[in-house]
């Protein structure tokens, strides 16, 4: 059993690998041996999350994940913790898995209850059997009830496999998989799990859209079946294998950066991101600025060489364009496809894009079907996202990973889809999903930072795809570690960046 953490990369898999996974584990396995390997580790688990819990609330649904609820029932009883299950299970329906797994429970000494226990302690715990990758719609009646129940509740939640009612794909819920709300998780249909054991695999939907939210602290158990014959629907990122920078270097060999955007009172979004390429490692940071009114030198940042972007030999350089371009920095962005090296295209670049077939047919034109060549990355947010690909912020965000594929497809681009499980995507590779970041880093100019970010990556020569997931990883990592008592600004995070 693994916690999982940012620590490592992991594939993920999506229902219909994990259930062609589990019908050859189970025609190679004696009868029940997975629902009963998967009983025990989430018995075990739970024995170590709360060793002194009095009460342990199994709710186990009618299905498999209910199933799984009953074999860690009879675990828990035999371990001497008098386990409380209530079962929405019918005899004469449930699978035969479940059914087998209440014999074993009842044999174990376990009697069903007809209602959950009234009073539950902190150091009590639920076990959320009611619903795993079956799930199929939106949690009504006593389920919906005892849900409810795991939100209001003090004691902590253990998830099995996922939090019940959760997409296991996408992250989304049932009830409204297309809530937006960020802040109430209860609203979209879901709660939050202090805890979720994943079984057999690792579901892309613990780790992005309301999932990472949901899910709490990941926890994995592979019952002993090897996940190699299926191909992983994206993969939760680990840490860049980036060693030190080699002695025999010069400022020419990290590249050159040329932010574009800044338009009248937007010249801080430029600012950011040019600081944040300069911390980020790029050789030589220029900045056009769109204002015409804008200062000539930042005083307070005088690496940086502002210059008009007529002037510029984008040739050699990686664009980082958009950051606070308002309108201005459309009739800029022909340039930058046709000539830049490498191109981060972010905000009112991709706003811009948007509505104009001439700058998509552009777009297109520049990147090779490699992801490599003349490469560029697009960083939309999920309303950014939206308009390139005529949706609504809620389509985009109720399939987070389908989003960024079509976004892919569409232009031929790495795509960084932003948002809690930023989805990383490029042309012929399994995407990623990073695992670092958080809440605090929904403030202004963070955007602008990763843009950067990526812009001093790409210049150093990094390919695409890496260089995005890199920066990505990073830019979350710093907000991770960001002290507690101290304000994240997207100041700081620039400078902070590595
Ligand atoms: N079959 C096996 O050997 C294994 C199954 N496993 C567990 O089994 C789960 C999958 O089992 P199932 O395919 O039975 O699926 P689930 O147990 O997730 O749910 C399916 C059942 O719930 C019902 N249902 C779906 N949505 C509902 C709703 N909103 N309200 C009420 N009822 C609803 C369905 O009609 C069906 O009866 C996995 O997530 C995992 O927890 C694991 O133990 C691995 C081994
Ligand atoms: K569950």
């Amino acid at each position: 059993m693994l916690r999982i953490t940012p620590d490592h990369p992991h594939p993920l898999f999506d229902i219909a690998a994990t259930r062609r996974l589990e019908q050859a584990a189970t025609a190679a396995l004696p009868p029940h041996t997975l629902m009963q390997r998967a009983g025990l580790a989430t018995a075990r688990l739970a024995l170590a999350l709360a060793p002194h819990a009095r009460t342990v609330w199994i709710a186990c649904g009618p299905g498999n994940n209910g199933g799984d609820g009953l074999e860690a029932a009879a675990h828990l009883q035999r371990w001497g913790k008098q386990p409380v299950v209530t079962w929405l299970g019918d005899e004469a329906k449930a699978p035969a898995d479940s059914l087998a797994a209440l014999a074993r429970a009842r044999q174990a000494g376990v009697v069903l209850a007809a209602a959950p226990p009234t009073a539950l302690t902190r150091q009590d715990l639920c076990i959320d059997a009611l619903l795993g990758i079956g799930s199929a719609r939106a949690p009504e009646g006593r389920m919906a009830e005892w849900i409810a129940r795991f939100s209001r509740g003090v004691a902590p939640v253990l998830a099995v496999d996922l939090p019940s009612g959760m997409n296991a794909d996408t992250g989304t819920f049932a009830t409204n998989p297309i809530a937006e709300s960020a802040i109430s998780i209860r609203a979209a249909g879901g709660f939050h799990a202090q805890y979720t054991l994943s079984l057999l695999t690792l579901k892309p939907g613990l780790f992005t859209a309301h999932g990472r939210d949901a899910a709490g602290q990941v926890w994995f158990h592979d019952l002993g079946v090897d996940s190699a014959a299926q191909t992983p629907a994206a993969i939760l990122q680990g840490p860049p294998l980036d060693g030190p920078r080699a002695h025999a270097t010069h400022k020419g060999s990290y590249g050159d950066v040329a932010v574009i955007g800044g338009a009248p009172g937007m010249a801080g979004a430029a600012l950011l991101a040019a600081c944040a390429a300069l911390h980020g490692g790029a050789g030589r940071v220029f900045v056009a600025l769109l204002d015409p009114q804008a200062m000539p030198v930042d005083t307070s940042q005088p690496e940086l060489m502002l210059r008009c972007a007529s002037s510029l030999d984008l040739a050699p350089m990686t664009a980082v364009c958009g950051c606070g371009g308002g309108d201005a920095v459309r009739h800029l962005l022909p340039k930058v496809f046709s000539t830049a090296a490498h191109a981060v295209i972010d905000a009112d670049a991709l706003n811009s894009i948007a509505t104009d077939t001439q700058l998509q047919t552009l777009l297109r034109a520049r990147t090779g079907r490699d992801g490599s060549a003349r490469a560029t990355v697009l960083t939309p947010h999920p309303l950014e996202a939206a308009r390139l690909l005529g949706a609504s912020a809620v389509q985009i965000q109720a399939d987070r990973l389908g989003a960024a594929q079509q976004l892919v497809e569409r232009f031929g681009c790495v795509v960084v889809l932003k948002g809690s499980g930023t989805v990383i995507a490029a042309p012929g590779q399994v995407a990623a999903i990073n695992p670092t970041g958080n809440a605090r880093l929904a403030t202004a100019g963070t955007g602008d930072v990763l843009a950067g970010m990526i812009g001093a990556r790409l210049a150093a020569g990094r390919p695409a795809f890496q260089a995005a997931c890199e920066a990505v990883y990073q830019h979350g990592l710093a907000a991770d570690r960001w002290p507690e008592d101290r304000a994240l600004t997207a100041g700081e995070l620039a400078a902070a960046n590595r």
